[in-house]
């Protein structure tokens, strides 16, 4: 029978099946941060129980590191311990750490795919929802929970309910300035953020194979906004191009042989899914978000929507509540909305691509008095590398800040937060209240869009810059 690339993987992966019982799945590659993994080995501990595979799994610090003045110790006590109980895991329990300071450190999502330890056709997981990030390689990969971290540490194995599969096929070309985070959260505005609930979805359609690796992967993280389970795109030339010759990749005759099995995994022609979704590239144009979940994104053109422009009422209640915690009034064009801040960076949109296209932009440019703009590597390699191809230069001449790696602003839990009030335009993925600092108001977009805004102070594309 046809098989979707999910189902395929899914298939290769279970070591155990039994009437009335979930799957139990085998996992490829554990990624472990210090934010959901201390009850895991805590758990192992008082078992007395081993990591099972410690070569399978990779941990970073990522979510409480501070950017700047990496020397001092962290000054947030929460912080420090989340950290330092980490790095003790790790060396108990034999888990390869790349801690603050190493090059290889950063946003787990962004070492993964970096270190080739994300393959296609891989099951990969981690305690953390932007895990979806690694479908983009046709991995199977999902955000787990701190007890089934403390499963797969123990076993490398996972029980996994049953799944429903959804196509989103992109159809045609993206216009110039538009990017692969348009894409995403123009999906997430049509199906909503409980849209994907069940679904791993499969983005395809010439629109989606156009995209490089790093846009592949911004498509994929968001896949868990639209409440997916996972997030997949087939492999391809691309993915195989960008995993050769990384750290972890096979080498010679075994990626040779990689290569071939990773073509087979493609959803087979006539295979079924329970539901399709289709989006034509040339419509889209660059999109922000008005509200405070991921879905509530309109086109930069656009003004901010009439709640009572929704039929559905609890649509309606919380638009009305999202413009109230937003301050916003119902038709104001979206390019009149003021920030004082842009951040650039998070797992969504910190890689070397993301930094190249803000810098494209703002070369010779300076941020807007009163806006500060934030620059964050998505880890300290693209930090490296960007600082080769001169863009830290760029940003720092611009006027920006240009920090070590970290999550960082997407959503605060280092000491870079919004201030209650302030608005900001961000690379990240989540708007919800308060994500970005109590108080604190963001507007989701691309690193374009980031770039723009941070140069005219309010929400703008590249094209509104011509004219300066
Ligand atoms: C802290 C972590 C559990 C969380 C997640 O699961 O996504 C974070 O990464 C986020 O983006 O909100
Ligand atoms: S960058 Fe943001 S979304 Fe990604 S893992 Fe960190 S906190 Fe979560």
């Amino acid at each position: 029978m046809a098989r979707t690339m999910a189902e395929k993987v899914w298939e290769e992966h279970v070591v155990r099946r039994a009437e009335g019982e979930p799957d139990l799945l085998y996992i490829d590659l554990h990624l472990v941060h210090e934010v959901t993994s201390p009850q895991a080995f805590e758990g192992l501990r008082l078992a007395g129980r081993s990591v099972r595979r410690p070569d399978l799994t990779i941990a970073t610090e990522d979510h409480n590191v501070p950017t700047m003045d990496l020397l001092a110790p962290i000054a947030d006590p929460v912080s420090r311990k989340q950290v330092e109980t980490l790095r003790k895991n790790c060396s108990d329990f034999g888990v390869h750490l790349y801690p603050m300071g190493d090059i290889e450190q950063g946003v787990v999502h962004v070492v993964g795919p970096q270190l080739g330890l994300t393959q296609p056709g891989m099951t990969v997981v981690c305690g953390d929802s932007h895990t979806s990030t690694h479908g983009a390689f046709g991995a199977l990969a999902f955000g787990i929970g701190t007890s089934q971290v403390e499963h797969v540490l123990a076993t490398q194995t996972l029980p996994m309910q049953p799944f429903k599969t959804m196509a989103v096929t992109v159809n045609g070309r993206l216009k110039p300035g538009v990017s692969a985070k348009d894409i995403i959260l123009a999906v997430i505005a049509k199906i909503g953020t409980g849209g994907g609930q069940g679904y791993v979805i499969e983005y395809r359609g010439e629109a989606i194979e156009a995209l490089s690796m790093e846009a592949r992967m911004t498509v994929c993280n968001m896949s868990i906004e639209a409440g997916a389970r996972a997030g997949m795109i087939a492999p391809d030339q691309t993915t195989f191009d960008y995993v050769q010759g990384r750290p972890h990749a096979p080498q010679g005759a075994d990626f040779d042989a990689a290569v071939e099995h990773w073509k087979s995994l493609r959803t087979d022609e006539g295979a079924e899914f329970d539901a399709e979704v289709v989006l034509d590239a040339d419509e889209l144009s660059p999109f922000v978000t008005w509200g405070t979940n991921p879905g509530q994104g309109v086109p930069l053109d656009a003004s901010v929507p009439d709640p009572a422009s929704y039929e559905d009422p609890s649509a309606r209640a919380a638009a009305e509540k999202a413009l109230a915690y937003m301050d916003l009034k119902a038709g104001t064009p979206m390019r009149e909305v003021e920030v004082d801040t842009v951040f650039l960076g998070s797992c969504t949109n910190g890689r070397i691509e993301d930094l190249r296209a803000a810098a494209e932009i703002i070369r010779g440019r300076k941020v807007a008095d009163g806006v500060r703009m934030l620059v964050v590597p998505g880890s300290m390699r693209v930090k490296e590398q960007a600082n080769e191809e001169g863009l830290g230069r760029v940003f720092e001449e611009a006027g920006a800040e240009w920090r070590e790696a970290g999550c960082s602003m997407c959503l605060g839990m280092n000491p870079d937060q919004l201030k209650p009030g302030e608005r900001s335009a961000s690379t990240s993925n989540r708007n919800f209240e308060g994500r970005q600092g109590r108080g604190g108001r963001t507007h989701l977009v691309s690193p374009q869009v980031a770039a723009a805004t941070a140069v005219r102070g309010t929400l703008s594309s590249p094209s509104d810059l011509a004219a300066l």
